[in-house]
């Protein structure tokens, strides 16, 4: 069975044994949530805790974790760990949760060897704290702890938070994958699943600290009255989720963003370019010509994060030409983004991104695609694609008048980019749609005055899309293009682009 499929059936066989509780619960930080997750049933349950036990080892093989011992978080995890060392021969490690005051008084039961490497193992996370604690009395006995894997991460910080001090987390399964099985096993309604993401969503518990950073975590308190759609679900919501939401807003330095480790590289890179010029301008080439699309990259280019284009409207394309724009690129610091929006199945898509005369992905560090066709779109564009270190961003949203891109749809898509996060950076979009900082939002449909071109296209202002809709790069066309000195107005969007983004910071 594949491992996707492996995860699936243990998620409804955890539901099954009640270790997944749909309520009003307390958890260990204090705070109240919808959702809770027990595996302390486990232990009645053998043949379940068997399959755990292996999906966790087999985990730490795949990753190719290097360690020399074990150490499960007590309780729950115990028994979890010594399996897996019984099993596969592997040392253990016990860390007590109080010395005994009597005999050796030790904290660590087991050989401890200092400099040794050791795994810890967890049941559930939230906030990541539990591990940190069991690495704090590893690390005074002079251990070391690069990694840990929990069963259940519950995605409110924890990834984060262990990954600021040093620890790798890898989840076997995360919130969003139960939400998911368990609504499309109809076990749950789809407004449970729903208002329980909102409000792991809204309760991420990790506040960056990094000097760079500049980094504010607000809490507010937010009264949502529940929406039509949320009704009663199927009775075993708590209120909490329906009515009462904490709204955490994370408001991150693009630097910042570029060293998180979970990030894109090339969406590292390109935060890391955005920080260093000052700009979060991508100019929309939108011209028919190839000695015009090089000019305006030589001209603009110190002044710009991305170069936008639309390599089919060029007249006079050959395959020659991109060197230069690939030179342009290097000598200017962007990055080149083939506006393609490819949205067929995923063989065609791998030939039209790899082939066909204008081979893009030998050229553009980024494109995008539309989600209509299912994740096969960036599986298609991922086969070519990610080998050469590019990226792609989906379609969530669009600039013009009356597109379907919007509710439902764009929740869709914001599902598929977090499922394909290895090839996806970021988004198309109008504004901030995920809160996860690794993803980079970028919206078109910019111009220094809000209004239309007659066309569908609709536009806002660069204050407006960075500050207030908390998007990151604007992607400006015409408004440049149809400037008589287009270097003055790149300058001038560069400048209204950065200066919403140093107010959002609250500079
Ligand atoms: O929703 C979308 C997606 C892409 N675009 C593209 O951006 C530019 C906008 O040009 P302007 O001259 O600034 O209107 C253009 O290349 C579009 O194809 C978009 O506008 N909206």
């Amino acid at each position: 069975m594949a491992e996707d499929a492996r995860v699936d059936a243990l998620v409804l066989k955890l539901h099954d044994v009640d270790a997944v509780k749909f309520g009003e619960y307390r958890l260990k930080s204090g705070m109240m949530t919808p959702i809770y997750i027990d595996l302390r049933v486990l232990v009645s349950h053998p043949v379940l805790m068997n399959q755990v036990s292996t999906l966790i080892y087999q985990r730490a093989q795949e990753e190719n974790l290097k360690f020399d011992s074990v150490c499960g978080v007590p309780y729950t995890a115990l028994p979890m760990a010594t399996i897996i060392c019984s099993r596969n021969e592997l040392p253990m490690l016990i860390r007590r949760k109080e010395a005994k005051d009597y005999g050796t008084k030790r904290m660590v039961e087991g050989i401890v060897r200092p400099g040794d490497v050791c795994l810890i193992i967890e049941d559930t996370v939230t906030t990541g704290t539990s591990i940190m604690e069991t690495a704090e009395v590893l690390y005074k006995e002079g251990l070391k702890v690069t990694d840990a894997i929990v069963l259940m991460d519950r995605e409110q910080g924890a990834v984060e938070m262990l990954a600021s001090k040093g620890i790798k987390l890898h989840s076997i399964i995360s919130m969003f994958k139960l939400l998911d099985v368990l609504q499309a096993g109809g076990r749950i309604s789809p407004q449970t699943a729903k208002s329980v993401r909102d409000f792991i969503l809204d309760n991420n518990t990790f506040k960056y600290d990094d000097d760079d950073a500049r980094s504010t975590l607000a809490a507010c308190r937010v009264q949502r009255a529940p929406s039509p759609e949320e009704g009663n679900g199927n009775g075993n919501l708590s209120p909490l989720a329906k009515k009462t939401c904490k709204e955490q807003e994370q408001v991150l330095s693009y630097g910042a963003r570029a060293k998180l480790s979970d990030i894109h590289p090339l969406g590292s890179a390109l935060l890391k370019i955005m920080e260093e010029k000052k700009s979060n301008l991508c100019v929309s080439a939108d011209v028919t010509s190839y000695p015009e699309l090089l000019e305006l990259a030589d001209t603009l280019g110190p002044k710009i994060c991305l170069l936008k284009t639309h390599v089919d409207i060029l007249q006079d394309f050959t395959p020659a030409y991109c060197n230069a724009l690939k030179v342009s690129a290097e000598k200017h610091n962007f990055l080149i983004f083939e506006d393609r929006k490819f949205a067929d199945i995923g063989n065609t898509v791998k030939h039209q991104y790899e082939g066909g005369m204008y081979q893009i992905s030998s050229w553009s560090h980024l494109v995008n695609a539309h989600a209509v066709p299912g994740p096969g779109v960036v599986q298609g564009l991922r086969s070519a694609g990610k080998p050469l270190g590019r990226a792609c961003l989906l379609i969530a949203q669009m600039s013009s008048q009356g597109s379907l891109a919007t509710g439902e749809y764009t929740q869709s898509v914001l599902k598929m980019a977090e499922e394909h996060s290895d090839f996806v950076l970021g988004f198309i979009c109008g504004s901030k749609i995920s809160k996860k900082p690794q993803f980079i939002h970028m919206t078109p449909g910019v111009q220094m005055q809000a209004g239309g071109d007659g066309l569908g296209q609709q536009y806002t202002t660069p204050e407006e899309v960075i500050a207030t809709k908390g998007s990151d790069v604007i992607i400006v066309g015409r408004g440049i293009l149809g400037a008589s000195d287009r270097a003055e107005a790149a300058e001038s969007y560069r400048k209204a682009g950065w200066d919403a983004y140093l107010k959002r910071l609250g500079h």
